[in-house]
Order: structure tokens, then sequence, then C-alpha cells
């Protein structure tokens, strides 16, 4: 599939301090694609480097087949992570106000926003300030006007944070409408659940560089799985289930024992549990543990996403 933006060993130098390093990856048209990593993995970099807020130190892009987003950016959507419409402004007149900064006509800029909000349950916010709108509503408002020239490429930088569970929601399905549309969209984020339930394809983001560029799945088949079984069962009757590589005693209680198993990459957890009952093994509990995304990337990267990465700049002065 043509991809509509790739970066090809993209690296950024904040002084001595390196805070992307040999950064490559594509995001195919049409997907939705996670750039996932802590706050200060080096995403907000990257972002501004691909709209050419900033130049990269070494390396090239190319996004909708321009060298970076400048020339290109009345196709672009890009919503900041730091946020904060016009306070006094309706939703309506900020919204166009947006548009016209990427040539969108006033008039239609207006309708549009009117029909957008509609569709985001905004209806009643049309005519308020943007100043008495609650954080979800506003955040809203402001993807709306992020794309309300209908963008071909949309990108997001942190578009979940500060939200509550309901509105993230609303969020979630705002992004799919967009691809629904045709639009390419590429989110950063450092809650992988997000990741998880949208995106096509993800890409993993530790201390400045790639851990890793695929599907969800594929990034969670690089995970170790367990299966967990209760009961009188031996270590050795257990190791011996297909797909079982090996078999760790959890506790036991007298004859009883709680077994880890650990399937091989890919094994399937329930041909384990099958051939155990199959066998006769005293099964008296199981549970077979899926691993998430946020299991895989800890496991991809040795980090934890919720740990934050970000080098202060005092640090590295004292480190110098
Ligand atoms: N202008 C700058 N000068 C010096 N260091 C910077 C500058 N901008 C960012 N950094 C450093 O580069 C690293 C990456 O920051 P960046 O904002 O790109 O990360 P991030 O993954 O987007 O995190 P966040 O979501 O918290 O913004 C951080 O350690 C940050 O302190």
């Amino acid at each position: 599939m043509d991809a509509a933006l790739s970066l090809t060993d993209i690296s950024k130098r904040y002084g001595a301090f390196q805070a992307v390093k040999d950064l490559s990856f594509s995001v195919p048209k049409g997907s939705i694609c996670g750039f996932l990593g802590p706050n200060g993995a080096g995403k907000t970099s990257t972002l501004r480097m691909i709209l050419g807020l900033q130049p990269q130190t070494s390396g090239s892009l190319s996004i909708l087949g321009a060298g970076d987003g400048r020339s290109v950016r009345d196709r672009i959507g890009f919503l900041p992570e730091e946020r904060g419409l016009y306070k006094k402004m309706t939703p309506v007149d900020a919204i166009a106000f947006f548009g016209a900064l990427k040539g969108l006509p006033t008039g239609e800029g207006r309708k549009r926003a009117r029909v957008m909000l509609k569709q985001q349950g905004l209806e009643h916010a049309q005519t308020k300030k943007m100043k008495e709108l609650s954080k979800g509503m506003a955040q809203k408002v402001q993807l709306i006007a992020s794309v309300v020239h209908k963008p071909e490429f949309v990108i997001l930088d942190e578009p979940f944070s500060g939200l509550d569970p309901v509105n993230q929601q609303g969020l979630e399905e705002m992004i799919r409408g967009l691809a629904a549309d045709g639009a390419t969209v590429l989110f950063s984020t450092h809650v992988m659940q997000h990741a998880e339930r949208l995106c096509d394809k993800v890409v993993l983001l530790a201390r400045g560089q790639k851990a890793f560029e695929g599907t969800v799945d594929e990034a969670k088949a690089t995970t170790r799985r367990f299966l967990e079984l209760e009961g009188e069962i031996a270590v050795a009757a257990a190791k011996a289930l297909p797909g079982v590589v090996s078999v760790e005693t959890v506790r036991s209680d007298g004859p009883v024992h709680v077994l880890k198993a650990e399937l091989a990459p890919g094994g399937r957890g329930q041909e384990a549990l099958k051939a155990a009952f199959l066998n006769g093994l005293d099964v008296r509990r199981f549970e077979l543990r899926e691993p998430t995304l946020h299991d895989a990337f800890i496991g991809l990267t040795g980090d934890d996403p919720d740990q934050d990465q970000t080098v202060r700049r005092e640090n590295l002065e004292a480190a110098r």
C-alpha cells in the first residue's frame, strides 16, 4: 500500500542531547497509526519535524509527497499537545477561523462547523463561548477545528490526555470516522489501550528510538503468553502439554499446585488446555492470560509506557 508518510533515519539533537535517533517508519494511506511511547520518548519532537515546525538534525522524510509538512499544510490537520482556542469565541467561530487559516471560505467553515458539532452531540454548545465549555467539549471542538478543512492527513499529539473515559470514547469514534472518510491518521499517546482499540498499525518509541513497527497483533505476538493451571498437577505433566515451553510453580498447598506455563510464541493456550483435559489432568482452575499492548511495550523496550522519560534540561546541564 502507498505510504502517506515515511521517515528515513530521522534524528534530532537539542545541543548535546539526542532526543530522536535514526527513526524510520511509514504510515500507509488511509490507515490509523499510533505513535506510542512514554512522555519524553521523542514523539512531539518527531511530529514537529514531520510538520516542518522544526528541522531534523539528519535523515529525511516524505509526507504527501513533500519533504515536510510546510508546503502541503492545507492538506494536513494538526492537533497540538498544548491546547487553547480563543476563549471568547464561540465554537462555530473558532472552527471557521481555523478552517480559514487552511484556505476554507468562512461561510463554508461555519456551515461545516455546525454539522460537525451536531455530529459530536455539541449542538447545544454552538452559541456558548469556548471558555464556558468543559474540557472534553473544548477538546472535541479543537479536534473539529483541526479537521474542518477535510485534510488528507491528520496528526494528533496526545489527543486523549485530560479526557474522562466517556469523552475518550467519543474521541476514538471521531478518529475512526476520519479514517472511514479516507483520511490517514497518526496520533501519539502513552496510553496503550487507545491504540489497541483503534490502530491498524503502531510504532513504539522509547528513549528516542523505534522499538517496534507493525500491527497490534504482531506487537502482542512478540510477548510471552502464560497459561495458569491449578490442581493436583505434576510439573512434568504440564510441561508435556502442546505449545508449553516451560513451567514454574507459583505456589503449592499440599498436593495442589498453581503452575504457570509459558507458551511458545504464537502458541495457542486453548490447545494446551484441551490436551490437559483430554489427558485427565486435575485442572481445578485455569487462566489464559493474553498479553496486552502495554505488556508488549514493556517486553519490547524494557520500559513502562506510564513512566516519564523526559530528560530535564537542568539534569543535562548537571551531566555535562
Ligand atoms: N527545545 C528543546 N530543547 C531541549 N530539549 C528538548 C526540547 N524539546 C524537547 N526536548 C527534550 O527531548 C525529549 C523528547 O521530548 P518530546 O517532547 O519530543 O517527547 P514526547 O514523547 O512528545 O513527550 P511529551 O508527550 O511529554 O511531550 C525530552 O527529554 C525533552 O526534554
